[in-house]
């Protein structure tokens, strides 16, 4: 066998009692993508920052070209040749892509900006170099970060999680990427919850299951059931099925809202219309960036109408456009923003204190302070019913892995028992095991009356979810398409921008 790039022995890594990584041993082969399988919480991220110097071993040793290596930073990591993209986006809001891009790659600024374009048309990645990155969707920062990535020409790059935000298309595209660059030299380190991509692209998978090493496998030898059986240790639970539309109230309507917000990098929304009725589950596909953000800080209130735009968005029979957050939740509304770091939690206060941000409500204030008994007791319930990794309720939200963090804000949305529940990317993140298990509790709340409007950018979950999906296209609604009488190259064919054909619209 050819000598590993990197070969890591007994390598470890705790915080506090936690035994993020215990006693690793991992070879990664020249030219070769290899894959880190685990559910949420099994100590992926943390492996790879140890390998990336953002944080150092408590034990163990490391061997980079047959020299022992040792990283007191990502500068150092990335000297040797060593790049990462994050699951969380580690950009500058207030700098422009070229301008967060020049902070890691030297060259004028005139060059960087071309090669940024050239770089995100060769490989799918399109980005505007000028735009600021506040202005940027969660999948555009993403994109951004993979570029950042490959203009330092790395050896070994590491992907946490690359393709959760991407439309179908662009993970095609990104693979065809991926293959080149291994096919040029380089090796690549691969983190996906998505078995089936890990099938498709990668020749070694090595699988984490409570911070050890369980397995190492070729995933091109086993299905996707296997796969997930050997990270989650059990079966997997089955989906569950929805039953027939109840043909409830709507709880949601939206007509014809055309709106231009202030922000020149925003997309403006023209003549959206929709509805979401009591016992149904609407989902909103689309490729990011086509004004998914627009729409949904328009609904969940966090931007609102002008006072003269009246009878455009209705809540449970009332129009709530000119109201804020707060108005529409006591109203029986709750929502899961995209970004859970930021918007969905605050990452230095405790999960108790978290659950206090919009659950205060449910009785967590006494005489108006906060009773943190009942909050405490709260917490606790969420962590225990979504299987929540976490040493407890007084845990910072930022210490969570990634997948946990997402599992308790959709449950805390889901224990507040509203009447209207608003998701954007329900799943994103999220191991496959407790995806199945967030997407049937949609399903049980659907079934129970509940009215609910996801946005995802996964064609699978929408389809799986969904009694109807409209597609958003450079801020325009499709029109409704009932899932059980429409295929995913249709709605693929509306991502593109294709026009209605209204035949299959649900009344
Ligand atoms: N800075 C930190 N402080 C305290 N605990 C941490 C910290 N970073 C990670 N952990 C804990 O270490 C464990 C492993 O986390 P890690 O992020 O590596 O998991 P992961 O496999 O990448 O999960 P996911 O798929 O959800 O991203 C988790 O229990 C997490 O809560």
């Amino acid at each position: 066998m050819t000598d590993p790039l990197l070969s890591l022995r007994g390598i470890s890594k705790s915080y506090g009692q936690i035994h993020a990584n215990q006693g690793i041993d991992l070879d990664v082969a020249p030219r070769s993508i290899h894959a880190i399988l685990g559910e949420n919480g099994a100590g992926k991220s943390t492996l790879m920052k140890l390998i990336y110097g953002v944080e150092q071993p408590d034990d163990g040793t490391a061997i980079w070209e047959g020299e022992p290596l040792s990283l007191a930073s990502p500068a150092q990591a990335r000297r040797k040749g060593i790049g990462m993209v994050f699951q969380h986006f580690s950009l500058f809001e207030t700098l422009t892509v070229v301008e967060n891009i020049r902070l890691v790659v030297k060259g004028r600024t005139a060059d960087l900006t071309e090669r940024i374009r050239t770089l995100g048309r060769d490989f799918g990645l399109e980005v505007d170099p000028l735009a600021p990155v506040h202005a940027l969707s969660v999948g555009e920062r993403q994109r951004v970060e993979i570029i950042r990535c490959l203009m330092t020409n790395p050896k070994l790059l590491i992907l946490d999680e690359p393709t959760s935000v991407l439309p179908p298309q662009s993970v095609d595209k990104l693979f065809d990427t991926l293959r080149r660059l291994r096919d040029g030299g380089v090796s690549i380190l691969f983190i996906s919850h998505k078995l089936e991509e890990i099938r498709a692209i990668c020749d070694h998978a090595t699988i984490l299951r409570g911070g050890r090493v369980t397995g190492n496998v070729d995933p091109r030898d086993h299905d996707a059931h296997d796969l997930a059986c050997m990270m989650i240790g059990r079966d997997m639970p089955d989906p569950m099925p929805a039953l027939p539309l109840s043909g409830g109230e709507k709880r949601l309507e939206i007509i014809g809202l055309d709106h231009q917000p202030d922000d020149p990098f925003a997309v403006r929304l023209s003549n959206i219309s929709l509805s979401v009725r009591a016992g149904e589950i609407l989902g909103i596909a689309g490729i990011s960036g086509n004004g998914q953000s627009e729409l949904a800080s328009l609904i969940s209130g966090e931007a609102v109408l002008p006072r003269e735009q009246r009878d455009r968005i209705y809540m449970m029979g009332k129009d709530v456009g000119t109201l804020g957050a707060a108005a529409r939740r006591q109203r029986g509304f709750a929502f899961v923003p995209e970004d859970r770091l930021g918007r969905g939690a605050v990452p230095e206060m405790s999960l108790v204190l978290n659950s206090l941000l919009t659950a205060h409500p449910l009785g967590l204030l006494r005489h108006g302070l906060v009773d943190r008994a009942s909050a405490r007791a709260l917490t606790n319930e969420c962590i225990r019913q979504y299987d929540v990794r976490t040493s407890g309720p007084e845990a910072e939200a930022g210490a969570l892995s990634g997948g946990n963090l997402q599992k308790f804000i959709v449950g805390r949305e889901i224990m507040l028992s509203p009447k209207l529940l608003f998701v954007a990317q329900p799943t994103w993140g999220v191991d496959i095991g407790a995806a199945t298990a967030i997407r049937r509790r949609l399903i049980t709340l659907r079934n129970e009356g509940m009215a609910i409007l996801v946005i995802s950018e996964e064609l699978e979950e929408l389809f799986e979810l969904c009694d109807a999906i409209q597609v958003l296209h450079h801020g325009r609604l499709s029109p409704p398409l009932a899932t059980r009488d429409t295929r995913p190259e249709e709605i693929g064919r509306y991502m593109m921008g294709a026009h209605s054909s209204p035949e299959k619209a649900v009344a």
